[in-house]
């Protein structure tokens, strides 16, 4: 049985963005402290960038407190138009967010592997320990996609990286799926760290997905759970409403 999940159903991708913002603004007004948001890549988030650059979410974040990380990336470099970082960065980090609490996937390195590694460093230096609590999650909130063939993150079925239980980051040599370039991946420990993992999942294309996974537990998107709560945001399209 995968761990419990909390579903709620929404109108149109504009709900879905207002409820994510909504959940994100609730997780940074319940931590006084310094705060760690995990976010994704596709193009499932992008309304939700959006509404975080606009004025009114934007007073709301203290964004001397907030540190920006990403689940996964896609091995290119940081400025290619295929950059999940690159994304978010043009959209309301570069903008708004100081620049040491931009913490990309550091795509220069030599091979996906040992960009993971650099990664995994970044990371377990701002956590403090090698070794993660599940009293002191890593982050706040973990926003997550769920692909075609049921992956999220750049975990995809069947590969190795999913099995991972040591490292925090591992490297996907090549992707099954478009982009078909090697990715940089959290792996299921360190994404499952968090108070909340945030599933936003829109559009009619994403139906047959849905479906699938309401039958096959071991697909990615299934197996990706927060040690506190998880909850999938679907609009009314993607459950064929
Ligand atoms: O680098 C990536 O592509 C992702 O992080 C990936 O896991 C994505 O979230 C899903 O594939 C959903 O993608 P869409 O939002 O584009 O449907």
């Amino acid at each position: 049985m995968p761990a419990a999940i909390n579903r709620i159903v929404v109108a149109d991708p504009a709900a879905l963005a207002a409820t994510a913002a909504a959940h994100l603004m609730a997780r940074i007004a319940a931590n006084p402290g310094r705060i760690a948001i995990c976010l994704t890549g596709g193009s499932s988030p992008k309304q939700l960038y959006q509404l975080l650059a606009t004025d009114a979410c934007a007073k709301r974040i203290p964004w001397d407190r907030v540190h920006w990380f990403i689940g996964d990336e896609r091995f290119v470099p940081p400025s290619d138009p295929l950059s999940n970082m690159a994304m978010a960065r043009r959209i309301f980090l570069d903008r708004l967010a100081p620049k040491d609490h931009i913490h990309p996937i550091p795509t220069d390195a030599a091979s996906p592997d040992e960009s993971a590694q650099r990664y995994e460093r970044e990371l377990k230096t701002f956590y403090g320990a090698n070794d993660l609590d599940p009293k002191r999650p890593l982050f706040d909130v973990v926003l997550m996609g769920v692909g075609p063939d049921g992956h999220t993150a750049s975990l995809f079925p069947g590969y190795p990286a999913l099995a991972e239980t040591r490292r925090w980051v591992t490297g996907v040599p090549q992707a099954h799926v478009e982009p078909f370039v090697p990715r940089v991946t959290l792996t299921l420990p360190a994404l499952a760290s968090c108070r909340e993992m945030l599933f936003e999942v829109a559009g009619k294309e994403k139906r047959a997905i849905l479906d699938k996974l309401s039958k096959d537990e071991s697909l990615p998107a299934n197996r990706a759970r927060s040690i506190g709560e998880t909850v999938m945001l679907v609009d009314r399209a993607a459950v064929g409403e």
